[in-house]
């Protein structure tokens, strides 16, 4: 089987990119499989500049093609934040928990209609000795005024999905990989994936 390297050390994620990539014969190595790399500082000011600089950082180290992602909650009555803060919003310990307490104690007394927010996804692949090719992706929704659900990560518990009208943690990971921003970001690469997958994937 063909691998294909995820620079994250997001554990959720990780799940996520599993699923979608053996759906294209790929088998997933993320940084979990890679102790020896360490964190590539996200020092950029948009999703897109960050998802480049994870996978140039270890594409670079590696020596060979690498994809990343970059993403996070945009709350319009948060003026967009947590945003590309998103892991590490209630501190640097990035804990999920303290991240939902955060967003739903500043949300506090706001009305439905002006809850609004989306999951942003920048995807980006990084090949040896060419340019890095970026993608995005977003789920559209609204925060909701408690937690709902069990499954994903992250916000997942307090995202309510247009799209299923369910909160994201009450999806399956088949339903949440039909719709997320991660999903909608990959198939943004459409018929280019295989071709691109085909000079990024490594073979065993
Ligand atoms: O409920 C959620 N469902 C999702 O589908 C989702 N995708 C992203 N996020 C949030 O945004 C941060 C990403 O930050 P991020 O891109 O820097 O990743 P990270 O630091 O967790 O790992 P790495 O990939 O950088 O190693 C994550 O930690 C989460 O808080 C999500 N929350
Ligand atoms: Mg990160």
């Amino acid at each position: 089987m063909k691998e294909i390297v995820v620079a994250t050390k997001n554990k959720g994620k990780a799940k996520e990119f599993e699923k979608l990539f053996s759906a294209h014969g790929f088998q997933v190595k993320t940084l979990l499989d890679y102790p020896e790399i360490g964190e590539v500082e996200e020092t950029g000011t948009t999703f897109e500049e960050n998802a480049v600089l994870k996978a140039e950082a270890v594409s670079k180290q590696l020596n060979h093609p690498v994809i990343a992602d970059d993403s996070g909650l945009i709350v319009d009555a948060l003026e967009g934040r947590p945003g590309i803060y998103s892991a590490r919003y209630a501190g640097a310990e990035k804990s999920d928990e303290a991240n939902m307490d955060k967003v739903l104690n500043e949300l506090k007394g706001i009305p439905d209609e002006k809850r609004i927010a989306r999951f942003y996804c920048a995807l980006a692949v990084a090949l040896p000795g060419q340019s890095t090719y970026t993608v995005f992706g977003t789920c559209e929704g609204e925060i909701l005024s408690e937690r709902r659900g069990n499954n994903g990560f992250g916000y997942d518990p307090i995202f309510y999905v247009y799209e299923k009208k369910r909160a994201m943690a009450e999806l399956s990971s088949e339903e949440k990989n039909s719709i997320s921003h991660r999903a909608k970001a990959l198939e943004k690469l459409g018929q280019d994936i295989e071709m691109i997958l085909s000079g990024v994937g490594v073979d065993e």
